[in-house]
C-alpha cells in the first residue's frame, strides 16, 4: 500500500488530480455543517443575482435560490450517484464477467450474447429506456447508469478471468478440491481486483456525466433537489442572459471529472508497473543507443563477435537500471564462451544487446561496441541488424513456450524462419524443418514438425528452439540458458550436438548457464559476472580449478559434486546488489569475507592476475584468491 501511494503521488498530475478530487469531497461532506443558505428557498425578488452579490457569493438562479449552497448540495448528491453507480456496475459486471469466464462453455455463451444485447443498443437509449421503464428520479437514474456500465466491466473482467481460469495454480487448487466458490475467491478474484479497480477508477467520471446528463433531460433529480445536471438543465433557458448560472454547475463538472480522470490514469499506472516502465508500450525494433563516450576501435583478434566495453541500462521514470556496466567479451570461430553468474547479474541483457533486442522503452544502449566481424552493430540499421538476426547470428532462448507461436505447427515455425532468410519453395524449406527436427533428437520428426507447441513437452520445445536457431547455419550462436529444461541424457545429446557443430562447422557459442558441469563440458572460456560487470574472465579449467576472484571461488564452492561425498555446501550470504543503486568500488564488498577500505573506493580493473605469467585471465579484484597463482604454478 506504501509503495502504491509512493508511486501515485510520484506522479505530479494523478497528484495533482487526487488534490482537487478530495478537496470536492471534503467540500461535499462538510456541506451539512457548512453555515449555507437553504438550497430550495426560493426568493423572486432577488432573481439572477451575480456573483459577489451580498449574502450570495456565486448569486441566485432564475428562483431566487442561492447558486452556493445549491452547487454544493448538487455537487454532494452528484458524487454519491456517481461512486454509487460505479460500485453497482462494478459489482455486478465483475461478478458477471468472472462467472462467464470461469466456467465458460455454454454458461459463458448465454452470460455473454445477452451482454452483447445490451451492447447493442447506444448507451444513452438504453438509460432513457430504463429510467422511462421505472420513472423518473435520482434512484432511477443511478440503477439506469449502473445497468448500462455493467457490459463494459463484464466484458473486461470475463476477458482476463478466461487467460486465469487455466492457469497452473488455479488447476492446482481444483486437485487440491477446492470448490468452486473457494477458486473464484481466493485464486481468481484477487488477480482481477486491481483490473476491477483501475476500471473503476476511470470510469467514475463517466459515469457522473451520465447521471448529469439525465438530470439535465429532467429524468433524474426532481425540483426543488438539486444536482449537477439539474443546475445546468434549469440554467438552459438563461444560458446567454445570466451564463454565471450555468458556467457554475459546469465548472464544477469539469473539476470533479478533470480530478477522476488524473487520478485514475495514476491509480492505473501505479497498478501495473509494466505501463510505468514501459514494457507495454510497443517496444522499438532496435534497442534506443545513446552512447555517452566514444566508440572502442576495432581490434584485430581474429574474433567474430566482440562486446567492448558495453553499457545496457533501463531508463524508468527517474531511475537508471545499470543491468550491463561495461562487458567486454570476445569470441572466436569454432570457440565456446561460458557467461555464468548468479540471477540478475545481467547475462541475458548483455546478450540481448548484442543483437539490439533489448526492448526499448525501457532499455538504452548507453556506450560500448559491439562488433561482428569488425563491424560494430550499435546503432547499426535496422535492416542490416534484421539481416543478421537469425541467419548468421542466432538466439536460444530461455523460454520456448514464450517465443513460439502457438496457434502455428512447429515444422512452418521452422521453415518460416528459413524462409525469411532464404527464399526457397515451401516443401524444400518443409524438408529442412524435418532434417532440423531429427537433427536435435525429436522422436519421430517427420509427424512432430506437424505438431502445435502445445502438443510437445517442455523439454521438445526447447529443441525445437535450438533448431530454429540451427534453421541457417550461423556463425554465432547465443544461448540462454538452452538446455535447463532438458533430462540429462537430452541434455548430453545436444551438447554433444552443439560441440561437433563449432568443431565442424567453426560455429561460435556464446554460452549463458548456471551450470558449471555445462561449461566444463562445452566451454574453452568462461566469463563470470557479478552485477553486470564481468568479474573473471579465463580458460574454463583454470577459473574452474583455481578461481581467482571471491566470488568465483564462492559460486563454485557452492556447487555439489556427484560422488564428492559428504560435504558442507557453502551458500554465498546476502543479495547480489539492486542494479539502480551500485555503490562505489567492488560490487560484491558487501557479501565478500576479504573487503578492506579500498574494495569501496573507486573503480578496479580488469586485469591479470599479479605474478600471474597467464595473459589469458583476468580478474576485477584487489585481493585475488592467491592459489589462482600458487596451484597453477605447480608442476
Ligand atoms: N525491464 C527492466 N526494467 C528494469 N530492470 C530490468 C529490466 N529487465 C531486466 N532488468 C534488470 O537487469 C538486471 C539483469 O537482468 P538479466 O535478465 O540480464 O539477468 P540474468 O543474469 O540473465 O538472470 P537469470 O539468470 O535469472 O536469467 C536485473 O537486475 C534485472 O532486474
Amino acid at each position: 500500500m506504501a509503495q502504491f501511494l509512493t508511486l501515485l503521488l510520484r506522479n505530479r498530475l494523478a497528484a495533482a488530480g487526487g488534490v482537487l478530487l478530495t478537496m470536492v469531497v471534503l467540500l461535499a461532506l462538510a456541506v451539512p455543517v457548512l453555515p449555507l443558505q437553504a438550497p430550495n428557498v426560493t426568493d423572486t425578488a432577488n432573481r439572477f443575482l451575480t456573483p459577489l452579490a451580498e449574502g450570495h457569493l456565486l448569486g441566485t438562479d432564475h428562483l431566487g435560490r442561492d447558486l452556493l449552497s445549491r452547487l454544493l448540495w448538487g455537487t454532494r448528491l452528484s458524487l454519491a450517484v456517481g461512486f454509487a453507480a460505479a460500485i453497482f456496475a462494478a459489482f455486478f459486471g465483475a461478478a458477471i464477467g468472472i462467472i462467464a469466464g470461469y466456467f465458460g462453455g455454454r454458461t459463458d455463451n448465454l452470460i455473454m450474447r445477452a451482454v452483447d444485447m445490451l451492447m447493442a443498443f447506444p448507451y444513452i437509449l438504453l438509460a432513457l429506456a430504463i429510467v422511462a421503464a421505472l420513472g423518473p428520479g435520482l434512484g432511477n437514474a443511478l440503477i439506469a447508469v449502473a445497468a448500462v456500465n455493467v457490459p463494459f466491466f463484464a466484458r473486461n473482467i470475463r476477458g482476463i478471468t478466461v487467460g486465469l481460469a487455466h492457469k497452473e495454480f488455479v488447476d492446482a487448487a481444483r486437485l487440491a478440491g477446492l470448490g468452486h466458490t473457494r477458486i473464484i475467491l481466493t485464486e481468481i478474484l484477487p488477480n482481477v481486483l486491481p483490473v476491477i479497480v483501475i476500471a473503476m477508477s476511470t470510469t467514475i467520471g463517466w459515469m457522473i456525466l451520465e447521471t448529469a446528463g439525465l438530470s439535465f433531460l429532467g429524468l433524474g433529480s426532481q425540483p426543488p433537489q438539486a444536482d449537477l445536471g439539474s443546475m445546468l438543465g434549469e440554467a438552459r433557458s438563461a444560458l446567454i442572459t445570466n451564463p454565471h448560472t450555468s458556467v457554475v454547475p459546469g465548472a464544477m463538472i469539469l473539476i470533479i471529472v478533470m480530478g477522476i480522470n488524473l487520478l485514475g490514469d495514476g491509480v492505473r499506472d501505479a497498478l501495473d508497473p509494466r505501463l510505468r516502465s514501459g514494457a507495454l508500450t510497443r517496444p522499438r525494433p532496435t534497442t534506443r543507443v545513446d552512447r555517452n563516450g566514444p566508440v572502442p576501435e576495432a581490434e584485430r583478434d581474429g574474433a567474430i563477435l566482440s562486446l567492448q566495453n558495453l553499457h545496457t541500462q533501463f531508463h524508468v521514470k527517474n531511475r537508471v537500471y545499470k543491468a550491463v556496466g561495461g562487458v567486454s567479451l570476445k569470441v572466436k570461430p569454432g570457440e565456446c564462451l561460458g557467461v555464468i553468474g548468479e540471477s540478475g547479474s545481467g547475462k541475458s541483457v548483455t546478450a540481448l544487446s548484442i543483437m539490439g533486442l533489448v526492448a526499448s522503452p525501457p532499455g538504452v544502449i548507453t556506450g560500448g561496441a559491439v562488433r561482428y566481424r569488425g563491424e560494430d552493430l550499435v546503432g547499426a540499421p535496422y535492416e542490416a541488424l534484421r539481416r543478421l538476426r537469425g541467419d548468421r547470428v542466432a538466439y536460444i532462448f530461455q523460454d520456448p513456450l514464450a517465443t513460439l507461436h502457438p496457434l502455428y505447427k512447429v515444422g512452418d515455425q521452422l521453415a518460416e524462419a528459413i524462409r525469411v532468410h532464404h527464399p526457397i519453395p515451401k516443401a524444400q524449406a518443409w524438408a529442412r524443418a524435418i532434417a532440423l527436427l531429427k537433427q536435435v533428437r525429436i522422436p519421430n520428426p517427420e509427424s512432430r514438425a506437424g505438431s502445435y507447441p502445445h502438443e510437445m513437452s517442455g523439454g521438445m520445445r526447447q529443441r525445437v528452439g535450438i533448431a530454429m536457431a540451427l534453421a541457417n547455419d550461423p556463425d554465432v550462436i547465443i544461448a540462454d540458458e538452452p538446455t535447463t529444461a532438458l533430462d540429462v541424457t537430452v541434455q548430453a545429446q545436444i551438447l554433444s550436438l552443439l560441440d561437433d557443430l563449432r568443431r565442424d562447422r567453426g560455429l561460435a557459442i556464446v554460452f549463458i548457464t548456471h551450470d558449471f558441469g555445462v561449461v566444463a563440458q562445452l566451454c574453452d572460456r568462461v566469463a563470470v559476472m557479478y552485477a553486470g560487470r564481468i568479474v573473471e574472465t579465463g580458460p574454463t579449467q583454470a577459473v574452474l580449478a583455481t578461481p581467482a576472484h571471491p566470488y568465483s571461488a564462492r559460486l563454485i564452492a557452492c556447487v555439489p559434486e556427484l560422488g564428492a561425498g559428504r560435504r558442507r555446501l557453502e551458500a554465498i550470504p546476502g543479495l547480489p546488489p539492486a542494479v539502480d543503486r551500485l555503490e562505489a568500488g567492488c560490487a560484491f564488498a558487501p557479501r565478500c569475507l576479504k573487503t578492506r577500505a579500498e574494495c569501496r573506493a573507486g573503480e578496479i580493473a580488469l586485469k591479470g592476475p599479479a605474478n600471474s605469467p597467464d595473459t589469458d585471465r583476468e580478474v576485477r579484484c584487489l585481493y585475488p584468491e592467491t592459489a589462482a597463482v600458487s596451484e597453477r604454478d605447480m608442476p
